[in-house]
């Protein structure tokens, strides 16, 4: 039996991973798990699985879910502490970290900390830290099972592999909604265009970075820590099947990749259960009725975030938590239609340009860093007019 905590259990992530757990209740069991701001849906799931811990991400909605939980046992905590005390529970093994953005640093560095491996959505925290996780990961003698689909499937592609034979990883990407859009129609997409991914059914802010492909910015950097390899090494092939979902290519010239079904169920299984497979229902794939796999080299001139996001892993040190503090606040704004598409990527290039790189030695120095960049972007964000 496997104890776990998912952090940001309403989720996309945090939904797929409970149906994998009610699916095998003798192997796996919640021990805590925690919420933002859905709580007639975090209600229902602690009501279904249990847990001896259940947090809200913010204080005053804790006598609200207590209410809403009146007549089950569970200890309900909010806030910061809340999350902390879900990721560090006594009883858990393994911590599901899908929290969106950063606010998964702090309870997923606490979860190390105290020495629970991590089963990792949560691509903001390598991206804003992956210097001092991977530290952390090391100093604590944790595990770190990649959730992402790319990272999972280079973590595949890798087993039984020296990481000095590799030559080149090869992360796949879906193009999103607007790979055929010409540049000049993108000033006028919609949300609701945007929300449109052709292949993943995920959260809001995930898919909106689909679109503009800083999705697969974060990734590159999110495989930079994870699998220790140079950036130059890392290379983005667009292909819009979402089928193959990624490669290792190494140094005798062999390939290895991983396919299936885009199904988010596919990866969070293997975290959760590796070194074993189980079964996960993910529609098996049948290459036959496909009428074809391409692959092609991504426009960073037209999808202008994946580009910043090069030069965001150049300039190095807090640039990268700037970045994506910017990102999360210009995807908001996007989101509450305060900013146009195309706006988003010029919120991060500015927040960028006002921000001079410098060494982040602590979580708390990467979370000013978080903060400056939100803060510049939300003052560049008042100035657009959409
Ligand atoms: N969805 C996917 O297929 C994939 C996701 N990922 C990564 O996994 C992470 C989660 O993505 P996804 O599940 O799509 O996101 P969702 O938006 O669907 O879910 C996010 C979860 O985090 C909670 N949450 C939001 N803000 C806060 C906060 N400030 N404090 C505490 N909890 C909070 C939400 O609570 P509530 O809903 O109750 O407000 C929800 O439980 C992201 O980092 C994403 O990049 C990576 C690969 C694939
Ligand atoms: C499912 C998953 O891992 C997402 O990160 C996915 O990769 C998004 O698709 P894009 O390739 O369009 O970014
Ligand atoms: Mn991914």
């Amino acid at each position: 039996m496997k104890h776990l905590t998912i952090l940001g259990s309403t989720g996309s992530i945090g939904v797929s991973t409970l149906e994998i757990v009610a699916a095998y209740p003798d192997r796996f069991r919640v021990v805590a798990m925690t919420a933002g701001r859905n709580l007639e849906l975090f209600a229902r799931q602690i009501k279904a699985f249990s847990p001896r811990i259940a947090v809200v991400a913010a204080q005053e909605d804790v006598p609200r879910l207590r209410e809403m939980c009146s007549g089950v046992t569970v200890e309900i905590l909010g806030g910061v502490e809340g999350l902390i005390a879900a990721a560090t529970a006594d009883e858990t093994e393994m911590v599901v970290a899908a929290i969106v953005g950063a606010a998964g640093l702090v309870p997923t560095a606490a979860a190390i900390r105290a020495g629970k491996d991590i089963a990792l959505a949560n691509k903001e925290t390598l991206v804003t830290a992956g210097h001092l996780f991977m530290n952390m990961v090391a100093e604590y003698g944790v595990k770190l099972y990649p959730v992402d689909s790319e990272h999972s499937a280079v973590f595949q592609s890798m087993e039984g592999h020296r990481s000095e034979d590799i030559t080149r990883i090869i992360l796949t990407a879906s193009g999103g909604p607007f790979l055929n859009t010409p540049t000049e129609q993108l000033a006028g997409v919609t949300v609701r265009d945007a929300l449109n991914h052709p292949n993943w059914s995920m959260g809001r802010k995930i898919t909106i970075d689909s679109a503009t492909m800083m999705n697969k910015g974060l990734e590159v950097l999110e495989a930079r820590w994870l699998f220790g390899v140079p950036v130059e090494k890392i290379d983005v092939n667009i292909h819009p099947q979402s089928i193959i979902h990624s490669m290792v290519e190494y140094v005798d010239g062999c390939v290895i990749a991983q396919l299936g079904s885009p199904d988010m169920k596919a990866p969070i299984a293997y975290a959760l259960s590796y070194p074993e497979r189980v079964a996960t229902g993910v529609k098996p794939l049948d290459l036959t009725a496909l009428s074809g796999l391409t692959f092609f080299r991504p426009d960073r001139e037209k999808f202008r975030c994946l580009g910043l996001a090069y030069r965001a892993i150049k300039d190095g040190e807090s640039m990268p938590a700037v970045m994506n503090a910017a990102n999360e606040i210009a995807v908001e704004a996007f989101l509450e239609g305060r900013l146009g598409f195309m706006q988003i990527a010029q919120v991060i290039e500015r927040t960028m340009d006002a921000h001079e790189a410098h060494n982040l030695k602590s979580i708390e120095e990467v979370l000013l860093a978080d903060r400056w960049g939100r803060d510049r972007a939300r003052e560049i964000c008042r100035g657009m007019v959409n």
